[in-house]
């Protein structure tokens, strides 16, 4: 039954997932499934908690510009950083987690073999051409048992995954729009950021790179 076999394998979707370290995956194009969804949620949420360029606690302001959904945001400013349930520019709470975020975190988290993933934040970064991320790890969330999933969408980038010192060489991982990266257990603490972008266009997005982490802070 070769032909068979051809036929079965020319049908199944074609996955290339590439593995990082042990714990650490990029998932190729796993989001595109979902794209109108996560875009019409984004908008929802950017009209309610705009997108703003955070201080660091050393008084630098961030190249990415930032926002939140969710039970709690990521902020940072001159007092240091933190998860907040307030948006300190509205007073209010973070916009709620849309459902196609939960859902697509948690499928993504689950095949990366962390099952039971359960996000309440996610932080929204925004990076335009020249924007860059430096090298950090995502260490401010209470249960670094859980892992972090990080959306791509839009222009592409390079990032940067490291190893659990500052000075240990990063690969060099080009992302582009809907590709997933997921980070767990005995990756969790990996460095990691993301190299000055390229000018690009993308069709929906324009000329930028939004990226969503999704996070369990509490
Ligand atoms: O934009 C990315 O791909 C990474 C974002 C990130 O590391 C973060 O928000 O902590
Ligand atoms: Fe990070």
């Amino acid at each position: 039954m070769i032909t068979a076999d051809l036929f079965a394998a020319a049908l199944a979707p074609v996955r290339q997932d590439e593995s990082l370290c042990e714990g650490a995956m990029v998932l190729r194009g796993f989001a595109l499934a979902s794209e109108a969804a996560l875009l019409q949620a984004l908008d929802v949420i950017v009209a309610q908690a705009p997108f703003r360029h955070l201080v660091t606690p050393g008084g630098f302001r961030m190249s990415v510009a930032m926002t939140n959904a969710g039970p709690l945001g990521w902020v940072s400013d001159r007092r240091g950083y933190r998860y907040d349930p307030i948006d300190p520019d509205s007073g209010k709470p973070w916009p709620s987690m849309p459902a196609a975020f939960l859902r697509l975190a948690a499928e993504a988290a689950a095949y990366a073999g962390f099952a039971g993933f359960v996000p309440d934040a996610c932080l929204i970064n925004r990076y335009e051409a020249g924007t860059r991320l430096s090298l950090h790890q995502d260490r401010d969330e209470h249960d670094l048992g859980q892992p972090i999933v990080s959306v791509s969408l839009g222009i592409p980038a390079v990032f940067l995954f490291g190893g659990l010192q500052r000075s240990d060489r990063a690969q060099r991982v080009p992302l582009a729009h809907g590709d997933v990266v997921v980070w767990g257990g005995p990756a969790r603490l990996r460095y990691h950021g993301v190299l000055p972008l390229k000018p690009n266009h993308h069709d929906v997005l324009g000329d930028c790179r939004i990226n969503l982490t999704f996070r369990r802070a509490s």
